[in-house]
């Protein structure tokens, strides 16, 4: 589905991407694991066609990325991407003109789970409100692919459950999700896929439980030792 060969990005002399394959299949959750300053924006902002790659290529359904791959894929970057003097209604209703696959009444029902407001302003929202608007809106695509830059930042732990059991509940066997975090410990247990993404460099890749049985150790454990 989604595919890198020799991925490399660099900036001026930092190098954020070195030499990355990663091939991403239909109807997983894939985690991309690192800590700060490891590439995991990088990778997505390539995917979704925001930034281009130095060299090596990424590829959507076997397109370059493009007009199509953007329909397909959803991505939710780090920072807050809505206008302040919109409503959560009006940010439903602007996503709803700007996406063909976008479900109104998914949106309407993730709002009222997470708790939030459909009359509140944007520029009213704490940091935790506004992340969870970010994946309401984000998930309420029917994309293929759907990436989530580190969904749980910033926000408090009663809140990341609601919005792992939104990630899981999303899931289906047409799509992927792709969620980048440093949270491990709070997330290994929904990821089919473990990606490990060192300076840049893919260090651990592949299916969670196989991962587990090689190194014997959980996934937490494992990333202590990488990033010790
Ligand atoms: N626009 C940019 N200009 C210069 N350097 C950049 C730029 N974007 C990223 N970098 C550098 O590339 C490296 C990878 O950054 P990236 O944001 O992809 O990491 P990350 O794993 O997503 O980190 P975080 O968890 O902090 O978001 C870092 O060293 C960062 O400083």
């Amino acid at each position: 589905m989604l595919k890198s060969t020799q991925l490399s990005k660099g900036f001026f002399k930092k190098k954020a991407l070195k030499n990355v394959d990663i091939d991403i299949a239909p109807g997983k959750i894939y985690g991309i694991l690192g800590p700060n300053g490891s590439g995991k924006s990088t990778f997505m902002k390539i995917a979704s066609g925001l930034m281009h790659q130095t060299s090596g290529t990424m590829t959507f359904e076997d397109q370059p990325i493009g007009t199509y791959s953007k329909s397909k894929i959803a991505y939710m970057p780090t920072e807050m991407f809505f206008y302040s003097f919109m409503t959560i209604k009006t940010v439903g209703d602007y996503f709803a003109d700007f996406y063909d696959d976008f479900d109104l009444d998914a949106y309407q029902e993730l709002i009222q789970f997470m708790n939030l407001d459909m009359n509140s302003k944007v520029s009213s929202l704490s940091t935790g409100m506004g992340a969870k608007l970010k994946i309401a809106a984000t998930l309420s695509r029917n994309a293929k692919l759907i990436m989530l830059d580190e969904p749980l930042n910033g926000i408090d732990l009663v809140t990341r459950e609601k919005i792992i059991q939104t990630i899981v509940k999303k899931a289906n066997d047409d799509n992927t999700l792709l969620v980048s975090s440093h949270l491990v410990n709070e997330i290994e247990s929904i990821l089919d896929e473990v990606i490990f993404l060192k300076d840049g460099e893919v260090v651990v890749q592949g299916n969670a439980e196989a991962v587990r049985e090689e190194h014997n150790k959980s996934i937490v454990d494992l990333y202590k030792e990488v990033f010790a």
